[in-house]
């Protein structure tokens, strides 16, 4: 464990354990991958917020399980008017897996992340996603050739960032998805300001989406204010009728 490490909340220094242990696919994957950048433009000229609905069972910081098929609150979701979906397929903390992402991408035609915490390039095997998540902290050096590895099997690449410093080394490797995690993974702790402080810096071609504590309508017209593109969206979906959730953030820029 190197010293930024130490820094980090005990929960996802669990997490990043687990996901070293985990193995990747048996062999690589090709991926025809429904393009993201596309789908966001296609809300906005609808006049619809881009927002990507997260399939979120569980997470360190919710109370409870969701149990719900996870094909059912996709498809509410997307009936909400939700642009594109993530799905946790991390098992041991966020109650996902690669079937359920499996079973989404087959169930709906929009474009469908891979949430989860890959750091190395067979993990990328796992399964088959239209976009997959790359987190600037915990891969670390390896950024620019696992963005490389993912672009070859024809993913696009998010890439997740929480300060300045690791926006450069994405940009340095050449994102062209790029998420500001309003969570500090060292706190687990949630501020808005933080995509407010980072979204100046990004550059005006990069499709921008702030992720976490997007928690109402006024955070939504918020973050949108300061940048986003889209809107990365879980526990505030997730909490009730997912399906009415989705159209409040969806609508936010049209409603009262
Ligand atoms: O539930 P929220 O606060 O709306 O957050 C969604 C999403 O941003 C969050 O789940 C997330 C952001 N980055 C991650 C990395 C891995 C797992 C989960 C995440």
């Amino acid at each position: 464990m190197d010293a930024s490490e130490d820094e980090l909340a005990p929960e996802v220094r669990s997490i990043l354990a687990a996901a070293r242990d985990r193995s990747g696919g048996e062999s690589r994957v090709s991926v025809d991958a429904r393009s993201f950048p596309d789908a966001v433009d296609a809300a906005e000229d609808e006049g619809r917020v881009p927002v990507v609905a997260e399939v979120k069972p569980t997470s360190p910081t919710t109370e409870g399980t969701r149990a719900d098929d996870p094909v059912e609150l996709a498809r509410e979701m997307v009936a909400g008017g939700a642009t594109a979906l993530s799905v946790l397929t991390e098992p041991e903390h966020f109650g996902g897996s690669t079937e359920n992402l499996r079973r989404v991408r087959e169930a709906v035609d929009v474009p469908v992340l891979r949430k989860d915490f890959v750091v190395s390039e067979a993990q990328l095997d796992a399964v088959e996603a239209d976009v997959v998540l790359l987190i600037a902290r915990f891969v670390g050096d390896d950024l620019p050739d696992l963005l490389e590895a993912a672009r070859e099997r024809g993913f696009q690449v998010l890439v997740e960032v929480h300060d300045r410093a690791e926006l450069d080394r994405a940009v340095e490797a050449g994102a062209e998805i790029i998420g500001v995690n309003n969570r500090d993974l060292a706190k687990l702790e949630v501020d808005l300001e933080t995509f407010e402080r980072v979204a100046p810096h990004v550059p005006d071609d990069a499709t921008l989406l702030a992720e976490s504590g997007v928690s109402s309508v006024e955070d939504a017209r918020r973050m949108r204010a300061a940048g986003a593109d889209a809107l990365l969206i879980g526990t505030a979906i997730m909490d009730g009728d997912v399906r009415a959730n989705a159209e409040r953030f969806t609508t936010a820029e049209t409603s009262e």
